[in-house]
């Protein structure tokens, strides 16, 4: 079997008793280490039934579930559950034991001493953002909502298990607290690098946080499994392009970086240096111009009109430029191009200097991304015709 493979799941169906139909035929899917599955898929197809077979809260009726190359069958299902991690909408803490004691149970159970125990429960309240001195000795009621989840991802972590299974574990949070839980996590897996089955019926959730996202069907037989990027911009059946619902254009828009499309270039006039701008301009049929500071940093969009209504003029001509990082996404991007009158957004460096432009046609290539037009990244584009600021002589800049 492959090293990298986590979880594999063979041919595993799930009959309940006297029902006829499995609710789960014949799935297969293999999981790599540190991978983030997501499985999404109407309600009733068999999603935590499927979870739940992988730490054998629920027993498969018939097929494989390897874990780390071992059949979970062959383990005792408390000693698999201690090395499974497992987080619920409900969170299930017990109510009348204090939040150490919750976090600590898995290690209790698994015979550590009292220090290690105690030790481990500071370090993870720790880890999930809650301050030990303060929240250590307090009930489960004496915490908020996404409190009680921080301590249910605590818990989970507990014994350090390779595995994590989390259902709906952001669920019950309003939208603001559950984006914030889920930024956490995801920062906290990029140290952790666990493998996580999780279930969720919020699509966004699942392209925010899978690595790939199962769609799954009826009985939960797979429809698609595939990265988000893949998914939204190739559905495989109008079903799944149901279930991704409305917007997903918008959405791929949020899993890339401005840094990963082809950037444009414009003519830059610095301000100190503008003469032979206007020729520049003219050659380049009525596009505009960015003024620049002596160090390159993005001021004004400027038009041949400002530069012949007001030649010398510039310092305050034109519209004002609205900048982003080549780190930030390209929905990022698009909100800044909207608030520019002149449709693109000016990239600049960490220190603020001109990098290129995204415009809107860069996005609409995106958008209707082929292969073939998989772009360098971050390399300027000599196509608009448009002189770039390499190739203006030092008297036109
Ligand atoms: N213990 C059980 N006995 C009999 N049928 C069950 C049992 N548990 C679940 N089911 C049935 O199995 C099917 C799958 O349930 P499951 O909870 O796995 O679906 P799900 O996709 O997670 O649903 P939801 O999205 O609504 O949470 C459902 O039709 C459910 O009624």
């Amino acid at each position: 079997m492959n090293r990298d493979v986590m979880i594999d799941l063979q041919q595993v169906s799930k009959f309940y008793r006297g029902q006829k139909a499995p609710v789960v035929e014949n799935m297969s899917m293999t999981i790599q280490q540190g991978e983030i599955i997501v499985l999404v898929g109407p309600s009733g197809c068999g999603k935590t039934t499927t979870m739940k077979m992988i730490n054998r809260l629920i027993e498969p009726s018939s097929g494989r579930i390897l874990i780390d190359g071992t059949d979970v069958t062959a383990l005792d299902g408390n000693d698999l559950r201690r090395q499974i991690g497992y987080v619920i909408q409900q969170v299930g803490l017990f109510p009348h034991m204090s939040v150490a004691t919750n976090v600590g149970l898995v290690p209790k159970m698994l015979g550590w001493d009292r220090k290690r125990i105690e030790a481990r429960a500071d370090e993870l309240l720790h880890l999930v953002g809650l301050d030990p001195a303060i929240y250590r000795n307090r009930l489960p009621r004496q915490l908020s909502g996404g409190q009680q989840q921080r301590v249910g991802v605590a818990r989970a972590l507990a014994a350090d298990p390779p595995v994590m299974l989390m259902d709906e574990p952001f669920g019950a949070t309003d939208p603001m607290t559950r984006d914030r839980l889920q930024n956490e996590f995801l920062r906290l897996q990029e140290q952790l690098r666990k493998t996580i089955v999780f279930v969720t019926h919020d699509f966004d959730e699942a392209i925010k946080m899978g690595t790939r996202i199962a769609v799954l069907g009826e009985r939960s037989k797979i429809r698609q499994f595939d990265t988000p990027e893949n998914l939204l911009a190739s559905p495989a059946d109008s079903t799944v392009a149901q279930f991704i619902g409305r917007g997903a254009r918008l959405k791929q828009l949020d899993l890339r970086r401005v840094d990963a499309i082809r950037w444009e270039d414009v003519p830059l006039i610095r301000l100190d240096k503008s003469n032979g701008a206007k020729r520049q301009l003219d050659q380049a049929e009525g596009s505009a111009a960015l003024t620049v500071d002596a160090d390159n940093r993005p001021l004004h969009w400027v038009s041949s009109h400002d530069l012949t209504s007001r030649p010398g003029v510039l310092d305050d001509a034109g519209q004002a430029v609205t900048t982003v990082e080549p780190e930030a996404t390209l929905r990022d991007a698009l909100d800044a191009m909207l608030a520019s009158r002149d449709g693109a957004a000016v990239v600049v460096d960490e220190q603020g200097r001109y990098a290129g432009t995204v415009t809107l046609d860069g996005l609409m290539q995106v958008i209707h991304h082929t292969p073939e037009d998989e772009p360098g990244s971050g390399v300027p584009d000599q196509r608009s015709g448009v002189a770039t600021a390499a190739e203006l002589t030092p008297e036109q800049r």
